[in-house]
């Protein structure tokens, strides 16, 4: 493994040296500048993967930070006669203000996700061309540049420009990979799957779009910025064309949008295919064929070039690894052991009320649940405990009253801060990431969750191993959660909620749909968890594990707070008799 690690890394160098060569080899610049077409493109889609391909936020204004660098450069060097070298960067800082500027707006509105980013992306791309096109940016005639002395290494400017080209798109792809390989990668791609569990989970979602809104654009900007250099003459409609965004996604989408080399062969294939068309002179049926093939490549390999094929290779491999063969004797220690509350109190409920329009949801709830303690939520239907569970953890804001967790305030925190506070929960219908595997999904848990150290990459992915050994899934590490049955998709949602080190614990209703054996093992389960040191609040409307599980229950009707007390003298007040009948007989 290692070896083949070393090898690939002496491949990559000795191929990177020698495309460093070429110029300095006596390469027509011809040749030069049809590489550089392609590292263009390369750079181009593999910036657009970054937010797009990875968090699911499609852009189709490309163009206006592809743009915005061209008219940097056009007016720096063109105009003003700044150092061709320095409209680069220039122009990569322009580009991510402004990308940072729209994310800052956009990003904060939950309903302009999807087909709305896309069109709003593609309406700053017009307004941008509207104020170059009609400012002395431009002017309407377009700006020359040929009067501005590209530097040349040595060599000559188509080969100063090829070399230029070919350290942007190494750049793209090496930040790309970084990212992919990072935290934020891991975050943006379940922001891709569902944002709001991402949040949920521990993951500071607008942080990180902005972040990668940034460098997706500021690497467009810079190939804009030498894309102006290599054109010597940039018009408005050109730059600010439909093409761009439509390339990078065909690209992207051919290559394979969630892998970071995905855009760039994407980029490669379709630039290749349609210069061989134009080459020709049949530059018409070049694009057809290329738009024919797309759908072909999206019907037999809908996820891209490069994941469809790497998929193939892992199927290959032994599903199981070696390490994973712990099962359920697993040692569960989080915190010192804990069999009892302590008495001291961890969550403070206080008045907290909820209406969704003119429905009440939540009437002024006043709970304590104490350190240590297994508290049982119950309920007839509707009575508000999934939406108490909601507020808890941050996925809804309080309409009144305070949470506190161990004395400090909860109310008003961003999801992932809740999380980085202790708080994990689980799904009543399991919301997982469905393009990570099961792993993967733990891992997320394990990097973004917990009140402690963040795990790094290693520990993170022993965390998530010990958890699905725990709950029994080791031997579903490497699936799609699509794969698998209910009761592992709630399985998997516990050991991804464990998984987060968590202080306060919150199921929503994780036994419902069990048989008797998984519902006798999740109850030993559970009370490990809670002698592992976590304390634990669990909707649950089966009322043998209630009693089984629970020192205290409260119960809920009609959003406020019934009862609240030992189990079985709790379950046989009148007034909670009154409001259950049916339910736990039922149950
Ligand atoms: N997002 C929402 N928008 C509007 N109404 C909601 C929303 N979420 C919950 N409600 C309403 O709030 C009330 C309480 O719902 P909630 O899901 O908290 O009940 P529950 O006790 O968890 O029920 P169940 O046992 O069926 O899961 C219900 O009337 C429900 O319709």
């Amino acid at each position: 493994m290692a070896l083949t690690l070393q090898r690939a890394r002496a491949a990559t160098v000795a191929a990177v040296a020698g495309l460093i060569a070429l110029p300095y080899a006596g390469v027509a610049d011809f040749y030069l500048s049809y590489l550089y077409v392609i590292f263009f493109w390369i750079a181009l889609a593999t910036s657009w993967g970054i937010l797009s391909g990875y968090s699911g936020y499609w852009s189709f204004g490309h163009a206006a930070f592809f743009g915005a660098g061209v008219y940097t450069a056009a007016t720096l060097a063109g105009k003003w006669g700044v150092p061709f070298l320095l409209t680069v960067p220039a122009a990569a800082a322009i580009a991510a203000a402004l990308a940072l500027g729209i994310g800052l707006v956009v990003f904060r509105i939950k309903s302009l996700r999807a087909e709305f980013f896309a069109l709003l992306t593609l309406s700053v791309t017009y307004v941008l061309a509207a104020i170059i096109s009609n400012t002395p940016l431009d002017g309407g005639g377009g700006v020359y540049l040929s009067n501005v002395a590209i530097p040349q290494f040595g060599t000559t400017v188509p080969g100063a420009i090829y070399l230029l080209g070919l350290a942007l798109a190494l750049a793209a792809l090496a930040v790309s990979r970084r990212i992919l390989r990072s935290r934020l990668g891991a975050g943006l791609l379940a922001i891709h799957d569902d944002e709001d569990v991402a949040e949920v989970k521990g993951v500071p979602t607008l942080h990180y779009k902005l972040i990668a809104f940034a460098i997706s654009s500021a690497i467009a900007g810079a190939a804009g910025a030498i894309q102006a250099g290599y054109l010597g003459y940039v018009t408005v409609g050109e730059t600010f064309s439909i093409t761009v965004p439509l390339y990078v996604v065909l690209m992207s989408i051919l290559g394979g949008a969630r892998h970071w080399a995905g855009p760039a062969i994407g980029a490669t294939l379709i630039t290749v295919a349609l210069s061989l068309f134009v080459g020709g002179g049949h530059a018409e049926i070049g694009r057809a064929g290329v738009a024919l093939a797309l759908v072909v490549v999206i019907l037999v390999l809908p996820q891209g070039i490069v994941p469809s094929l790497l998929a193939r290779r892992v199927r290959r491999k032994d599903p199981a690894p070696a390490a994973a063969q712990e099962a359920h004797n697993v040692v569960v220690m989080q915190a010192p052991a804990i069999h009892a509350a302590t008495g001291r109190p961890l969550l403070v409920c206080r008045g907290v009320a909820k209406s969704f329009g003119g429905i009440r949801a939540l009437q002024g709830v006043h709970l304590q649940v104490d350190e240590g303690e297994i508290l049982a939520l119950v309920g007839p239907n509707g009575s508000g405990k999934s939406t108490l569970i909601n507020m808890i953890s941050g996925h809804f804001s309080l309409t009144s009253g305070t949470i506190e967790l161990a004395g400090a305030r909860l109310d008003g925190l961003a999801p992932h801060e809740i999380a980085r506070r202790g708080i994990a929960r689980t799904y009543q219908i399991p919301r997982l990431f469905d393009h990570l595997t099961v792993l993967e999904n733990v891992r997320l848990c394990a990097f973004f969750g917990g009140t402690r150290e963040s795990a790094g990459e290693g520990d993170a992915e022993a965390l998530a191993r010990r958890w699905l050994a725990f709950t029994g899934l080791e031997a579903k590490a490497d699936l799609l959660p699509p794969a698998l049955n209910l009761h592992e998709r709630k399985f998997v949602e516990l050991a991804r909620a464990l998984a987060a080190r968590p202080r306060l614990l919150l199921l929503d209703e994780v036994l419902c749909g069990l048989t008797p054996t998984e519902v006798d093992q999740a109850i030993a389960m559970i009370r490990k968890i809670r002698a592992g040191g976590t304390t634990i609040v669990f909707v649950e409307h089966l009322m043998r594990a209630v009693v089984a599980l629970a020192d205290r229950i409260a119960v809920l009707d009609q959003g406020a707070l019934l009862a609240l007390g030992q189990p079985r003298e709790t379950m046989q007040d009148p007034r909670v008799v009154g409001a259950y009948l049916g339910t736990a007989h039922a149950a």
